[in-house]
């Protein structure tokens, strides 16, 4: 592994490393934050899943959470959104290929030779965090629209991985919007049967575990009525008894900027569940 960046941060250090994922079979850009608290102890871990667009920078460099992470001793990993780079397929479309991996695992042909990126994030990630930071096996996770996506399926099909889960602007039924659709059916094909482990709200049905949800969308979001869909999460949760926290913030939109005004409340959440 190579380290591309390094600064100091809220009494801590940023960095970003690129490691080589066999999972994924192309080198992988990883931003890791540690706290203060890791210099002489071993600290849980967070992990944030950006979207649509985004690389490992959006979250590192926008999303405030150093500050929070700092004040309860977290480590925060913010991995690229995609495998990426020469020899990777990629569409022209910003929501398919390259920054648009929607953290599945893709079965369909050209994408399944590298599009993993829930195996990654699942298994190889956490294991080369373990094993190459001062990092507990105590791990949660949240993310951000496609990314608030990918943590709550990943939270949902993996009881007692996470302690905690929480999401900003998350798609929440990929199946039934346009963003999800279409790389549902690029990635997986035509039959939506294969879609419904991908898809929250089809997850909660039937979830073995009854983790709290904590989501937040801005009521100024461009997204909200097309492709997030707050009201089906909502339903869906209350048809399977399933602990959900679900706000809508006045004024906010899409942005990093309604990420960063709620990162506080985000890692109060993870801290509290990190720390128990
Ligand atoms: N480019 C797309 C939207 C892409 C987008 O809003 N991406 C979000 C995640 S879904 C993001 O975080 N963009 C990067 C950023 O704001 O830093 C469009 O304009 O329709």
């Amino acid at each position: 592994m190579e380290r591309l960046e390094h600064h100091a941060s809220f009494g801590g250090w940023q960095s970003v490393y690129r490691h080589h994922s066999a999972v994924l079979n192309c080198a992988m850009n990883v931003g890791i934050y540690l706290p203060p608290q890791a210099s002489n102890q071993r600290c849980p871990v967070l992990y944030w899943l950006s979207g649509l667009t985004c690389t490992e920078q959006n979250a590192i460099t926008k999303a405030g959470l150093q500050q929070h992470a700092a004040k309860y001793g977290l480590i925060v990993v913010a991995p690229d959104t995609s495998p990426r780079g020469e020899g990777i397929v990629d569409s022209e479309d910003y929501d398919l290929g390259m920054g648009a991996s929607f953290y599945l695992n893709a079965t369909q042909p050209p994408w399944a030779a590298h599009y993993r990126m829930y195996d990654y994030v699942v298994q190889e990630l956490p294991t080369w965090v373990e094993n190459n930071f001062p990092a507990t096996n105590a791990r949660s996770i949240f993310g951000h629209s496609m990314g608030g996506h990918g943590a709550l399926v990943i939270a949902l099909r993996n009881p007692g991985r996470y302690r905690s889960v929480s999401a900003f602007a998350p798609v929440v039924a990929p199946s039934k919007v346009p963003w999800g659709q279409k790389a549902f059916q690029a990635y997986l094909g035509d039959d939506q049967l294969s879609w419904q482990p991908w898809d929250t709200c089809a997850l909660i049905q039937s979830a073995p575990e009854r983790l709290p949800l904590l989501v937040d969308y801005g009521d100024a979001d461009q997204f909200l009525t097309t492709q997030l869909r707050p009201e089906l999460l909502q339903a869906a949760c209350e048809a399977a008894n399933h602990p959900l926290t679900l706000r809508l913030q006045p004024g906010y939109d899409h942005s990093y900027y309604f990420i960063s005004s709620l990162m506080g409340e985000h890692i109060d959440w993870h801290g509290a569940a990190l720390l128990d």
